[in-house]
């Protein structure tokens, strides 16, 4: 987290310059511009000239609020790095009066700060009036520069990002269960239940490892990142009163939560932005800031939480004028990807337009010089689609906006490129299989025309990534007819990446059955990694954990069937039992990651993992001590996996020419290519629905975690609204399926020249399970574009 922000702002009261009262009324009327010699102006006019009407609106800001709703490839990113640059020009900002650029991750500001520095370079201008945050180095900035007001002590704490499964998150739940016997007993009953003892543990064990820890984690993320307090939550669980008390028990863990954030001396990311908050409230000190800052420009603004847009507001108000903001938002509603699993909401920026509309002070961005005409209209077609489809109730998934192409004076070069072939491809292929060969048919016969183009296949989990990407790497072994390595070409697996960051997690598991074979918590995790690696066949574990000594050594009077498959679950788990008696404790992780059968890149990761753990356990080598380690490991940071071929962490790297990525479509926002290859689009998962897995069904026909979440968002957007349980579950639905359908308009309008979309007639039910096919229905937006683009369909793509 360190190196993530700027150096900081001066902090001493007596370098912050006081303005002169004259320019103050000035500025609540419009921000006050320096004279600038004509030849300035006239660059400015130049640098001007170069941008698109959306983007100039940008440029011509001169103070107050302004919003900026743009389309895909409108150029976002490029009009306010010039907006900012000219802004910078305009109003001779310097060190002491700084425009403050806000994005959201660490690769997006390095790229807008190199252009806003570009751009001033060209003017003759110094770098020093503006810095590029991302909102979470903004908010540690202010927050380091006041403990005593924000009430963080930063050196001394550390930085954690709770996830259900990590030990804090854990330990609220058995807290919890603790204090609230009767509610954990009425969960217990659920809809039904007999008293029966086997089936009393195995719902214990879905409660206190599934169900809860999935509840704490959504609902105090979701809660914290609104400003809602633990007290909040409980003064709203008496407003929804159920029968489960759901709100009830999620206040309960978020108060365990809290208490021991402070115990511990941890620190959330939520907790940053809440502390910069506490700074901002005191007066001299806020107006400080907001005299240091001269306005606020923030990208990708769909994505913010509630509290993340009121701490910009803050930064952004006039330090004389309440009513006065220095504001510029940009982003894009309907790229809005977020929302399902993180507390971003879009609704915050949606609001935001529409209050500038009403002030005439909202922007559109509505040309994008990115695709060919064909592709556009394709993205056009689905958003419309699914709008009149009101797929997702009442509230449309989609703001009306279509993208238009750019005019033909246009300065993009290459601008909306001429199709490669028709520009928009449809396909049924017959399997999965045949999927994959359809796709490396197409790419050797793209490569062959151009040597330099760039592909990229998008998937929506991961686990299709791996699928493609083995049968890719090893034709010969996996029987697959086509090898891409006879051509010019070269794989990129984005997702292998992801499967990397999972190691210590994975390793960690591992070592805790290791460490305590008997507890059917550590059991039932090492069972889900090895099923997770498709090592073992994927099935409820919570039935085999619960009686771990019944599960590894049955004797000859234990009653409980035991077919193959739990056979297999039962030599993996005495293996690792076996290597504990026969290795010593350094050894573990090396022969953890060859019983995971890790490949090469994962191996190495393994391997720089093993050597830290030895290095921070000198001395005391023993398995706890390891297994302390990796839980500190795995639960403050994210540990840097080894990429054999590469350190890079640039985006650039997901766009090399000459080379096919594998990426998921959450990862592919802002990027493009070519020629986009968007497989198994099928029913299932796009939009898919919210499934309510097997083991938790004795609760009910809803996801408690989901329900929660609903009636809290639903609070948030208008108090008055009091969502009932089923009702609350079913706008969660409505959400998954606005977002999924967001997420595939994102992934199609990644595509310059060719856009390839496929749903395959047979796919698995489960990715866990590839080989597993079943008939599978294709998303419905598949067939609405075969209706409106016929001559684009292919059927399966065989002669
Ligand atoms: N005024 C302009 N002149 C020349 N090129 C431009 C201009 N505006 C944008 N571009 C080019 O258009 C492409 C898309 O721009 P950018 O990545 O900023 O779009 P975006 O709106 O952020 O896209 P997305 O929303 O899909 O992430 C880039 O290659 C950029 O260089």
């Amino acid at each position: 987290m360190t190196d993530d922000f700027e150096p900081p702002f001066n902090s001493t009261s007596s370098q912050t310059p006081t303005l002169d009262p004259a320019s103050l009324s000035l500025r609540s009327n419009g921000l006050d511009s320096k004279a600038i010699s004509a030849s300035t102006e006239a660059a400015l006019q130049k640098i001007r000239s170069t941008l698109r009407p959306g983007q100039q609106q940008m440029a011509d800001w001169k103070g107050g609020l302004l919003a900026v709703s743009a389309v895909p490839g409108a150029g976002k990113s490029t009009g306010m790095a010039t907006a900012a640059a000219i802004a910078i020009a305009r109003y001779g900002l310097s060190s002491r009066r700084q425009l403050v650029v806000v994005t959201f991750t660490r690769a997006a500001a390095a790229n807008i700060r190199s252009k806003i520095n570009e751009k001033l370079k060209d003017l003759g201008l110094p770098t020093g009036g503006f810095v590029v945050y991302t909102l979470h180095a903004l908010a540690l900035n202010i927050a380091r520069q006041h403990p005593e007001l924000s009430g963080l002590d930063l050196e001394n704490s550390t930085l954690i990002l709770p996830t259900p499964s990590n030990r804090l998150t854990r330990t609220c739940v058995e807290l919890w269960i603790n204090d609230y016997p009767r509610h954990y007993q009425r969960l217990i009953e659920g809809m039904q239940f007999d008293g029966e003892e086997t089936e009393r543990l195995r719902r214990q064990s879905v409660l206190r490892t599934e169900v809860l820890p999935d509840l704490s984690w959504k609902v105090i993320q979701e809660a914290k990142s609104s400003g809602l307090t633990p007290s909040d939550l409980r003064d709203l669980a008496t407003r929804i009163p159920n029968e489960y008390e759901i709100l009830a028990i999620a206040a309960g863990l978020y108060e365990n939560y809290e208490k021991l954030l402070k115990q511990r001396q941890l620190i959330d990311y939520d907790e940053m932005i809440l502390g910069a908050l506490r700074v901002l409230k005191d007066d001299r000190v806020r107006q400080q800031w907001q005299q240091r800052v001269f306005a606020v420009f923030e990208d990708e603004a769909q994505d913010s939480t509630f509290l993340q847009t009121k701490l910009l507001k803050k930064l952004a108000q006039d330090s004389n004028s309440e009513d006065v903001f220095n504001l510029v938002r940009v982003g894009d509603p309907n790229q809005a990807i977020n929302s399902t699993f993180t507390p971003a909401d879009p609704i915050y920026f949606r609001d935001f337009c529409q209050d500038c509309k009403n002030q005439d002070r909202l922007a559109t961005m509505d040309r994008a010089g990115r695709s060919s005409q064909i592709i556009i209209e394709a993205a056009n077609y689905v958003l419309k689609w699914v709008n009149d489809s009101q797929v997702s109730g009442i509230e449309k998934p989609f703001q009306e906006q279509e993208i238009h192409p750019v005019s033909e004076d246009d300065p993009q070069p290459d601008s909306n490129p001429a199709p490669t072939g028709s520009g928009l491809e449809l396909y049924r292929p017959v399997d999965i299989y045949h999927t994959v060969q359809l796709i490396a048919e197409r790419v050797i016969q793209l490569i062959q025309e151009n040597k330099e183009g760039k592909f990229a296949i998008l998937v929506r989990e991961n686990k299709q990534g791996e699928f493609i990407s083995n049968l890719l790497n090893n034709p010969q072994e996996s029987g697959f007819k086509v090898d891409l390595s006879e051509y010019p070409i070269r794989i990129y697996d984005v997702s292998l990446a992801a499967r990397q960051s999972r190691i210590p997690a994975e390793l960690l598991s591992l070592l805790q059955f290791i460490d305590r074979p008997h507890s059917p918590d550590y059991l039932k995790a090492a069972l889900k990694v090895f099923s997770d690696r498709q090592l073992i066949p994927n099935q409820d574990f919570n039935a085999l954990a619960i009686q771990p000594e019944e599960f590894l050594y049955p004797g000859p009077l234990d009653t409980k069937p035991s077919d193959d498959k739990i056979h297999k679950c039962r030599r993996f788990c005495r293996s690792l039992l076996q290597a504990r008696l026969e290795l010593a404790p350094f050894q573990l992780i090396s022969f953890l990651a060859l019983t995971l059968q890790y490949e090469k890149s994962e191996l190495a990761t393994a391997d720089k993992l093993a050597e830290r753990i030895v290095k921070q356990t000198a001395g005391n080598n023993s398995i706890p001590a390891i297994v302390n380690v990796l839980n500190e490991i795995v639960s403050s940071e994210r540990f840097e996996t080894v990429d054999i071929d590469e350190n890079e962490s640039n985006e650039s790297v997901y766009t090399r020419p000459g080379q096919l990525t594998i990426i998921t479509m959450h990862k592919a926002k802002g990027l493009d290519w070519d020629y986009v290859f968007l497989p198994f689009l099928h029913e299932q998962t796009i939009p898919g629905n919210l499934r309510v897995l097997p083991q938790s069904r004795f609760l009910g026909e809803f996801t408690l975690s989901e329900v929660a979440r609903a009636q809290i968002r639903a609070y948030l957007h208008d108090k008055n609204t009091l969502l009932d349980v089923m009702t609350a579950w079913e706008q969660a639905g409505f959400l998954k399926t606005a977002e999924e359908y967001r997420l595939l308009y994102v992934a199609m309008t990644r595509a310059k020249r060719l856009l390839w979309m496929s749903a395959a007639t047979k796919a698995p039910y489960s990715w866990h399970k590839p080989e597993n096919l079943q008939d599978q229905k294709p998303c419905p937006i598949l067939p609405a574009l075969k209706a409106r683009f016929p001559h684009h369909f292919l059927g399966s793509g065989s002669e």
